[in-house]
């Protein structure tokens, strides 16, 4: 099956600094693609470039077949971007940033689609309250609201558990998971290794702007040599990917 998103030779340099370099890489319908990495990796301005928020420096980006350069709006409309600290309008109410969101994207059942999604996140009852009167974790849980509500065949996150308690952890768990089952592409940017292993069906592993490692947990445990390789956490692997990469010239 086609890629939803595909991505040629991904550069992003801000002025001197390298901060993406040379990413290429595909999400099929379905999968769940992490993108770990140390601080300063890249991985925010990899998922801005990829959500076409960024200008990559050069590469290509093709979201559902579109070029995001060249037809930015036919590749937007398919994705959706959740950054880790959502900014809102602080005059417009919760239901009435599902309302401004579905004008946007053109989403026609949009109250029906909305309700659904305010239940899955937990924010009935709040459809009046403004940003300001949300908690962090009720704005995080707005904000996917918005992003879910055109049906976005790419979902970009970044840090998506950032502010949740544990059930709120445990519901986005499942509605992340359940995007995927019915055929969206996530690219998932988190430290938070457990949730990484738990959610996603291939890694990709960037230090320094450039990529150390792309497959399953399996395939790059498999890579590893020696028998410390086979049964090493995902954490482990981690510092040993990373650690090798900071070290390179
Ligand atoms: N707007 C900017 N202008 C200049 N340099 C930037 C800018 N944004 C990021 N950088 C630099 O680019 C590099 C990559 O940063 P980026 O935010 O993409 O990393 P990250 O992997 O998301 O890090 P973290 O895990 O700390 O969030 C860093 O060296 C950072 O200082």
């Amino acid at each position: 099956m086609d890629s939803v998103l595909r991505v040629e030779g991904l550069e992003k340099a801000y002025g001197e600094l390298k901060a993406v370099q040379g990413l290429t890489f595909e999400v099929a319908p379905g999968e769940v693609l992490g993108l770990v990495g140390p601080n300063g990796a890249g991985k925010t301005s990899t998922l801005r470039c990829l959500a076409g928020i960024l200008p990559p420096t050069s590469g290509r980006v093709l979201v559902a077949g579109h070029d995001l350069a060249r037809t930015p709006v036919d590749a937007k409309r398919e994705l959706a971007f959740l950054p880790d600290e959502p900014r809102f309008f602080e005059y417009l109410t919760v239901w009435e940033h599902l309302n401004f969101t579905a004008r946007l994207y053109g989403v026609e059942d949009w109250e029906e689609r909305g309700r659904a999604l305010l239940e899955e996140m937990e924010l009935s009852g709040k459809e009046k309250a403004l940003p300001g009167e949300l908690s962090r974790g009720m704005k995080q849980k707005l904000s996917i609201a918005c992003g879910f509500l055109h049906a976005p065949k790419l979902i970009l996150l970044d840090e998506p558990l950032t502010g949740l308690d544990p059930i709120g952890i445990r519901r986005m768990k499942a509605s992340l998971r359940r995007r995927a089952e019915e055929g969206a592409a996530l690219v998932l940017s988190s430290h938070l290794l457990p949730l990484v292993e738990e959610l996603c069906h291939r890694l990709l592993v960037i230090a320094g702007g450039k990529a150390m490692a792309l497959g399953s947990l399996d395939d790059i445990r498999a890579r590893l040599s020696g028998a410390e390789g086979e049964h090493a956490s995902l954490e482990e692997l981690f510092v040993r990917i990373t650690s090798a990469g900071t070290q390179a010239p």
